[in-house]
């Protein structure tokens, strides 16, 4: 039975869930006094809503009235939709405010309609629990879905005491819903599922309970119908967020004990630090200290997160919250780390497992004189995004750069995209790479994150050499079980389980290798299943797997931006497809240029650029020097963002056009 170990671990939730609220569940009446026009209920007793000239007064909310809870789902389920819902019936954000999913701030989650970074914002909430009214204090977080960053969702995971668990009616369970199912419950999180979406005329919610029993054994009693999109079935969330969840734990009476969640720079104020205080309260002017670095500030603002940064001049335990304390760099703001009251003694708290990096790459500025300005923005953009591992490098063909890891490939897309939108840089990266082990015949061992960092020693061989595999879940229409299974062999994956959810969907697991899937693979997996496979993965242990350095030459010259590994089996494929894309891509110049892929002197594949002088001037008959002279500005903008090989000139298309080769 391919769901035993997670069904039995499923029924323990379960119980823990019925056994905290099995007391309170579905007691009560609904505590909302009418519906509005979008069909969910305003409650006109939020009396605690806060007027924005109004100081917020933290103190009437003792850990008892204060909820932590993250939403956690699929891509795409609603949860963004959902948080702006909840937003609006705390009056924490005007209803039609006119910017939809809210909490997703960056340009970059805007434009791809996706959440990166997760977000917290507190709510004021009056409900009546046992016929007493009684204020609500509610941190709210809002996660990624896509399998990049749920090292987000495990961060986030960390402030609260239970999750929403949202499920899409129509699609039901899929791969990333397992996941995050998973990070909530292994951090022994109360969760409420809820089925999302059920406007839709696709939707099946019973369906869906039936899949959520089956899977996790959550009891289709305690699934909550809604649509985030009309707000049917809204009035329940936020009572269940009450009833089940429980309190943080945290002692008021003890030293002051924060965790330091999230940070980012601001211009104005330096590093603004997210916290949850887990045990006694932060004052502004209190002097705190560090346990990962032990350096001291002064808290000069905190407050709230409501939706925006809002000074309360204190925080109280349970709370989360901002701290601004003067710290000046991503080195300082650690995120995980434990701050305290300087002069106090306290246990630091258990932290976060260290990101995993899957994919590496080089970064290097377009203009190879921009090494100081890609340096301070990539400093800056790691303070927000502290998941990225960032050291020097350099290359011939590139100059001075760095090789950044990170945690998939969308991951790195998105971390170039805010590099550029939000710091103004242009960069060339590098063939994307996962880190393999190489054993050679001088008795070393060592982690290769770098192709070019592969010995050029030749008198040492390779003699052994191991490659990182992840363990893949895949759900998918039963239909398409024949060409996922193609893909997945094709890849060299090794299926593990296959199993029904119900009469329609099919689960499996595979361990793939990394390299197989860092590449485009869920980009096929989606076109040959008509977009309806869901897929996750966990990184796994590294099997020995015979792989080789796969060199690019110009004119005879490697080009070690461009060098890649692959496996044996693939070097042929990979090495033409890399050649050809080149091929494209290189304009002519006024010599013969041979592009090669080689394995060691062995070249695989060729092709050759023949000889012409690019006249940009040649459809310019006439005497119009003002518009000569802009055509050749033009192509001599165009030749800064050029690489020099030798005498060969690569465009940063080419850079970019072979980074999807798998
Ligand atoms: N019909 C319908 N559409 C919804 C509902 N909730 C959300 N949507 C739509 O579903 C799409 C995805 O919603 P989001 O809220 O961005 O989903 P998400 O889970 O936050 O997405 P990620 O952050 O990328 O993981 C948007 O187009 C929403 O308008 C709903 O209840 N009904």
């Amino acid at each position: 039975m391919p769901y035993l170990r997670r069904a039995s671990k499923a029924i323990n939730v379960a119980n823990r869930i019925h056994r905290l609220h099995s007391d309170h569940y579905y007691r009560l009446g609904l505590p909302y006094s009418g519906s509005n026009e979008h069909g969910f209920c305003s409650n006109s007793r939020n009396s605690n809503r806060k007027d924005d000239n109004n100081a917020i007064d933290l103190s009437q909310y003792p850990t008892d009235k204060i909820r932590n809870f993250s939403i956690i789902a699929h891509v795409d389920h609603g949860k963004s939709t959902l948080a702006d819902r909840l937003l609006e019936l705390t009056g924490t954000i005007k209803r039609g405010h006119g910017v939809p999913q809210y909490l997703d701030k960056l340009q970059v989650e805007r434009e791809r309609g996706i959440t990166v970074k997760a977000q917290t914002a507190t709510m004021f909430y009056n409900y009546n629990l046992k016929e007493n009214n009684t204020n609500y204090l509610l941190n709210l977080i809002d996660t990624p879905g896509h399998v990049d960053f749920s090292y987000e969702v495990s961060r986030s995971l960390a402030a609260c005491q239970g999750a929403l668990l949202v499920v899409d009616a129509a699609q039901g369970v899929q791969a990333q819903t397992v996941a995050n199912f998973y990070l909530a419950f292994e951090s022994n999180l109360t969760i409420i599922p809820v089925v999302n979406k059920i406007d839709q005329p696709t939707a099946d919610p019973e369906r869906v309970k039936t899949q959520l029993k089956s899977m996790f054994d959550l009891d289709p009693s305690d699934v909550l119908l809604t649509s985030a999109k009309t707000g049917l079935g809204l009035e329940h969330v936020l009572p269940a967020v009450i009833e089940r969840i429980p309190p943080p734990p945290g002692k008021s009476d003890s030293n002051l004990r924060m965790f330091l969640l999230d940070s980012y720079y601001d211009e104005y104020k330096g590093v603004i630090c997210h916290v949850a205080i887990v045990d006694g309260s932060l004052r502004k002017g209190d002097k705190i200290s560090s346990v990962a670095t032990g350096q001291s500030y002064e808290v000069l603002d905190v407050g709230i997160m409501h939706p925006e940064l809002r000074s309360t001049g204190y925080l109280l335990t349970g709370q989360v919250g901002y701290v601004v304390s003067g710290m000046r760099s991503t080195k300082e703001a650690r995120v995980g780390d434990t701050l305290f009251h300087t002069r106090t003694t306290v246990e630091p708290l258990p932290g976060f497992k260290p990101a995993k990096h899957m994919v590496f790459s080089g970064l290097y500025p377009a203009d190879g004189s921009d090494f100081e300005a890609l340096s301070h923005a990539i400093e800056r953009l790691t303070c927000n995004d502290a998941s990225v591992s960032v050291a020097r490098e350099s290359s011939t063909a590139l100059g001075l750069g760095f090789r950044c890891g990170f945690l998939g490939l969308l991951h790195m897309d998105v971390f170039h995209q805010r590099l550029e939108q939000e710091h103004g840089t242009h960069i060339i990266s590098t063939v994307p790479t996962v880190p393999y082990i190489f054993e050679y015949s001088d008795g070393s061992k060592v982690e290769v994150q770098n192709p070019g960092a592969f010995t050029s020693d030749p008198k040492i061989r390779v003699v052994a050499s191991w490659e990182p595999t992840v363990l893949a879940t895949i759900i998918i229409p039963s239909e398409y079980v024949g060409v996922v299974i193609n893909l997945c062999s094709e890849r060299r994956g090794e299926q593990l389980e296959y199993s029904f959810i119900d009469s329609q969907r099919v689960f499996m697991k595979y361990r793939l290798p990394l390299r197989e899937i860092v590449v485009d693979f869920y980009n096929e997996l989606k076109s040959i299943t008509s977009g309806y496979a869901s897929f996750d993965y966990e990184d796994s242990e590294y099997v020995a797997s015979d792989v080789v350095k796969l060199d690019i030459l110009l004119n005879g010259q490697p080009v070690d931006a461009m060098a890649t590994i692959v496996h044996k089996l693939k070097a042929q494929r990979v090495g033409r497809e890399l050649v050809d894309k080149l091929k494209k891509y290189i304009d002519r110049q006024m010599f013969e240029i041979t592009i090669q892929a080689a394995i060691g002197s062995k070249v695989i594949a060729r092709e050759t650029i023949s000889a012409m002088r690019k006249n940009v001037l040649a459809k310019c008959y006439g005497g119009d020097v003002t518009r000569k002279k802009k055509l050749l500005e033009k192509q001599k903008e165009g030749k800064k963002r050029m690489k020099r090989v030798g005498s060969v000139d690569i465009p940063q298309e080419a850079f970019h056009a072979i980074l999807k080769v798998s």
